[in-house]
């Protein structure tokens, strides 16, 4: 039997992301909430989770990009997974993150196509996808914090750094300036870079920028190259658009009974 193309009235959706659990409340297709939670480290069964029993039994849509995180949900009577093969884009390979896929089919549907969507998260993502909804393809490298973390764990004498709140000085005078500016620096220096480049190819595509440092990244853009920044559309809820739009749209399988 063909399944309604309608959304259930109330729903969640759920991203699991490799730094915290993301969460949107629907009514039919209207965002109501969003919210973060950190991964869990049991069934949310197990768990009891109060704020879920009140309010279930909703339906849940899970997108996941941690594997173990999605296996806690298993036993969740009405969870359904959102997968890669389901994604109305063109040209994704096997590993590709569904993250990206449902941002840029959020945001594309929003803004239109074609797009490039900046995932500023634990990774930093580039994914761009042309007027035919093909995925022509994207980058990922470390994201700030990761960049800060990381440099201050392996090394000596490195200080953990925190974010500085407007663009640091190009030339640092002590160690945490000049931490902060060779991360940030190089950082907007070479998203100036793809986006350039992306422009030249698809001048007239839509930019949008989402992730848990993406008002910090626009800030020090901003300063540094204002027009850069004048070209990007901040889309918080980008994921939870493509979310949406998947949910309307497919018949998606019961996460109890696919084999993660
Ligand atoms: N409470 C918080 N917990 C974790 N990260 C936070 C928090 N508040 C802000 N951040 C920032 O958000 C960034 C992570 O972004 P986001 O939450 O979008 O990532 P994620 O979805 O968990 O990871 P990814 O998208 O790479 O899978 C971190 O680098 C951090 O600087
Ligand atoms: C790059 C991350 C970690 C960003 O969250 C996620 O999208 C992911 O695990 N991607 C798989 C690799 C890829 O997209 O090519
Ligand atoms: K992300």
């Amino acid at each position: 039997m063909m399944k309604l193309r309608s959304h259930p009235p109330n729903w969640l959706g759920l991203m699991i992301g490799n730094s915290r659990l993301h969460w949107g409340k629907f009514q039919a297709d209207t965002l109501v909430e969003t919210w973060d939670t950190q991964h869990l480290n049991q069934s949310p069964l197990e768990m009891g989770w109060s704020w879920l029993h009140q309010i279930s039994p909703v339906p849940l849509f899970i997108a996941s990009v941690v594997p173990e995180q999605m296996q806690l949900w298993q036993n969740y009577p009405q969870a359904e997974i959102i997968t890669l093969e389901l994604l109305p884009l063109g040209g994704l390979y096997p590993t590709f993150g569904i993250d990206r896929g449902l941002a840029v089919l959020g945001a594309g549907n929003q803004l239109g196509f074609p797009i490039l969507v900046i995932d500023a998260g634990t990774a930093l993502t580039l994914t761009g996808v042309n007027q035919n909804r093909q995925l022509i393809g994207g980058a990922i490298l470390p994201g700030l914090g990761l960049q800060f973390s990381s440099l201050s764990n392996r090394t000596a004498t490195l200080p953990q750094v925190a974010f500085p709140e407007s663009l640091p000085q190009r030339w640092g005078v002590n160690t945490s300036e000049a931490i902060a500016s060779g991360i940030i620096h190089s950082m907007i220096a070479g998203l100036r870079e793809f986006i350039t480049a992306w422009c030249q190819e698809f001048p007239h595509s839509k930019i949008s920028i989402t992730g848990g440092d993406r008002i910090p990244l626009m800030t020090y853009l901003n300063s540094q190259y204002p027009k850069i920044a004048a070209l990007i559309v901040d889309t918080p809820e980008a994921i939870f658009w493509g979310m949406s739009a998947m949910v309307r749209d497919r018949n998606l399988p019961s996460l109890n009974r696919v084999s993660l």
